[in-house]
């Protein structure tokens, strides 16, 4: 369908409706009657003025019949980005939140992560969790695993034959003293991280990615930090772990790095804070920690479901956006109970007016920052903004077909209503049910079309 002086690669299906997304500039652009095309390659061709469709469909080499009306309820914007989740958690998701962080990784996380080394029980909780996810609308998901190399390979192969974008860590651990089976050598740790990482990208899955994933300060020693940090740097990979999430946690590490200046310094120094770096958390970091993160160019992840759902703090989002580091919002399942996105946009507003009712000076955030900080703002934090987050020509089309009137949906409209207003219900009141597609990378993902063997798990 290219023309001959026009783009190289061919329209696969052009949309006509109401575009919602965020830019640099604006947290909210609603482009009202614009049509969108995306080509064979799944990425977003052009997006412009319905009154321009002629000359679009000649400058593209599309026919103007071919293009899809979205109804009047509905409205396309950007896939939800998870910049931090746990997938083995999601087995215990929505128990299990009655202790404080250090009591509950030892009592419910550490024994139900030990069971993965059984590919089986791997197998059914995370195609689950993918599926649930997806459904949801995470278009890209920051994954933490286990420590078994073998189970996370097949969350990678899971989350590529489901289309879900995503970075998948095996996770490195070489100090646990209570669940003491649940641990690696300094060795076991490193070689099987560089297992991890050679087999999966040798996989060439065009979504899935490995990530560097030393648990956290308290899980490893200061050498295998340091190694770590090298075979990031050597693959030129991202980099996840948990920071300052616990008062408890905080005071432990200071105990366990009596050396360094800060918990910031402490990975800074063993080189893995980088610009490709993604820190769960963040509650007590200090204006000066903050101030190096902005300096490496590592990024925060907002789990407000788990700050709140493991009384571990609350972080406070105007100051880190003050200091200019790069911040998006994760589920933290199970610290956080709920898997959905949608429910961190909620709990980010929730914490925000908290502490504004704590100290009426402060500003609290609208949802239109926070809808940035879902999408734009999650792909910024996971350095992935060159490929998505928003409907810039150029980027892959990953997007959520939202219908906020869906039948036997959670969304009573009384009357038409603004674009603006409708995205407003949709993020506050919405579910699945309004999800009606999910595509990534151009790839229409939900509904499943992945073969039924995954179906009935
Ligand atoms: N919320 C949370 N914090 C952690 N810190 C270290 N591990 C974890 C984890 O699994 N969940
Ligand atoms: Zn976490």
């Amino acid at each position: 369908m290219a023309n001959s002086n026009g783009p190289t690669t061919e329209i696969n299906y052009v949309y006509r409706g109401t575009f919602i997304h965020s830019t640099q500039q604006t947290p909210l652009q609603i482009l009202e009657d614009e049509v969108l095309g995306v080509d064979t390659d799944g990425k977003i061709a052009f997006i412009g003025k319905a009154a321009e469709l002629d000359s679009l469909s000649q400058t593209f080499g599309f026919s103007p019949s071919e293009v899809i009306q979205l109804a009047q309820h509905e409205f396309f914007m950007p896939g939800l980005v998870d910049t931090h989740i746990h997938a083995p958690q999601y087995s215990y998701a929505g128990t299990a939140l009655d202790m404080p962080l250090l009591e509950w990784l030892n009592k419910y996380t550490f024994p139900v992560e030990s069971r993965f080394k059984d590919l089986e029980f791997a197998q059914q909780v995370y195609s689950q969790v993918v599926k649930r996810t997806l459904r949801n609308g995470t278009t890209t998901a920051c994954y933490f695993a286990t420590i078994h190399t073998d189970a996370s390979l097949l969350l990678a192969q899971i989350a590529n034959d489901f289309g879900q974008r995503a970075l998948v860590g095996k996770v490195c651990m070489d100090r646990n003293n209570s669940v003491k089976h649940y641990k690696e050598t300094n060795q076991e740790s490193q070689d099987e991280t560089c297992r991890f990482i050679a087999e999966l990208l040798n996989k060439k899955y065009p979504l899935v990615r490995p990530v560097v994933t030393p648990r956290f300060a308290l899980s490893c020693t200061g050498a295998l930090m340091g190694q770590l940090g090298a075979i990031a740097k050597n693959n030129n990979l991202h980099i996840q772990s948990h920071i300052s999430e616990n008062v408890e946690e905080v005071k432990l590490v200071k105990e366990l790095f009596p050396e360094y200046k800060s918990y910031t310094d402490v990975y800074h120094k063993h080189n893995l804070l980088t610009d490709k770096t993604v820190m769960a958390h963040g509650c007590y970091l200090s204006d000066e920690e903050l101030a190096l993160f902005r300096q490496t160019g590592a990024s925060l992840s907002h789990c407000p479901n788990s700050n709140i759902s493991l009384c571990s703090g609350m972080l406070n989002v105007r100051n880190v956006l003050k200091h200019n580091v790069k911040l998006g919002l994760g589920t933290d399942v199970a610290g956080g109970y709920s898997a959905s996105m949608l429910d961190a946009v909620r709990r980010t507003l929730d914490t925000s007016k908290v502490l504004t009712i704590q100290d009426p000076e402060y500003d609290t955030l609208t949802f239109e920052e926070v809808f940035r900080l879902a999408t734009l703002g999650g792909s910024q934090a996971l350095s992935l903004d060159d490929r998505t987050g928003n409907f810039e020509v150029g980027k892959d089309f990953d997007a959520l077909r939202v219908n906020v009137a869906a039948a036997d949906g959670p969304i009573d409209l009384i009357k038409i209503e603004e674009p603006k207003i409708i995205l407003e219900k949709f993020l506050n009141l919405g579910d699945d049910r309004n999800i009606v597609e999910v595509f990534v990378a151009g790839r229409k993902v939900v509904p499943f079309t992945v073969n039924a063997y995954y179906r009935k798990t």
